[in-house]
């Protein structure tokens, strides 16, 4: 059954002199787990921004559907460490994420919300801790409890596994898949580790600096992705 929720066609984007996507189309339908790969430089992130409304495409489109503003969107850039001295605690950063935060004089409904999603990421033992003493998992499972608070019909995670341990990246992932598949969350999974896109991802988006290739996740030649980053 078509469920469409994103259509990208004929996307393309130019930095001055540099072309960095050409003609790009695909689709991504409700449920899909996608995986974007591809060298470094190639245009992954900027293929991101686009579809965050950040940046105008040269030519081309992303349409949303039924439209922009009836698809919430969630996001969780590249890990980044937290001062250890950060004094706010995890569940007061994931609370963050409330328009107009104002602990502790959140709603009920917000309360709710909050020990929901601590629970959905494994968050709930350590809640009260200060963010900035938990391990680089933990931040990053903040930080997309932080993502997840907002009940996103989208999610899209931006290398946001990279450099955590392989544990931490499983973990990451595994609550992530658990709402992909219970709850038909659609993903975007921005990443350069093909074992994990081949774990978790039903389809593929693999960018080339001249093409692409588009396709259920099966297809993905792990060979030819390697050929692909030693020609850099
Ligand atoms: N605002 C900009 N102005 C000019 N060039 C840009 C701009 N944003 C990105 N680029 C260039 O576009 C190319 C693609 O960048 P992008 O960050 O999308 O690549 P990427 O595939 O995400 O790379 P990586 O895997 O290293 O994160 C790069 O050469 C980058 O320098």
């Amino acid at each position: 059954m078509d469920d469409l929720i994103l259509k990208v066609e004929n996307l393309t984007v130019d930095f001055a002199e540099k072309h960095v996507l050409n003609d790009l189309s695909f689709d991504v339908q409700r449920g899909d787990f996608l995986s974007i790969v591809g060298q470094n430089g190639v245009g992954k992130t900027t293929l991101v921004r686009v579809i965050l409304g950040q940046l105008k495409p040269t030519s081309g489109k992303v349409q949303f559907v039924p439209n922009r503003s009836q698809v919430k969107i969630g996001y969780v850039p590249q890990f980044r460490n937290i001062d250890t001295e950060y004094p706010l605690s995890v569940k007061d950063f994931v609370a963050l994420a409330f328009s107009g935060f104002k602990l502790p004089w959140l709603s009920k409904k917000e309360h709710q919300r909050l020990n929901e999603v601590l629970k959905e990421t494994n968050l709930n033992a350590i809640s009260k801790e200060p963010l900035g003493r938990t391990s680089g998992g933990e931040k990053q499972r903040a930080y997309l409890a932080q993502a997840l608070v907002v009940q996103p019909d989208l999610l899209i995670l931006d290398e946001s596994t990279a450099s955590l341990d392989p544990e931490a990246k499983e973990s990451l992932l595994n609550v992530v898949s658990d709402l992909n598949s219970k709850h038909g969350l659609t993903v975007i999974f921005v990443t350069h580790d093909i074992p994990l896109a081949k774990k978790f991802a039903n389809k593929y988006l693999f960018l080339r600096p001249n093409n692409y290739e588009f396709g259920p996740i099966s297809n993905l030649n792990v060979e030819e992705f390697w050929k692909g980053q030693a020609d850099v």
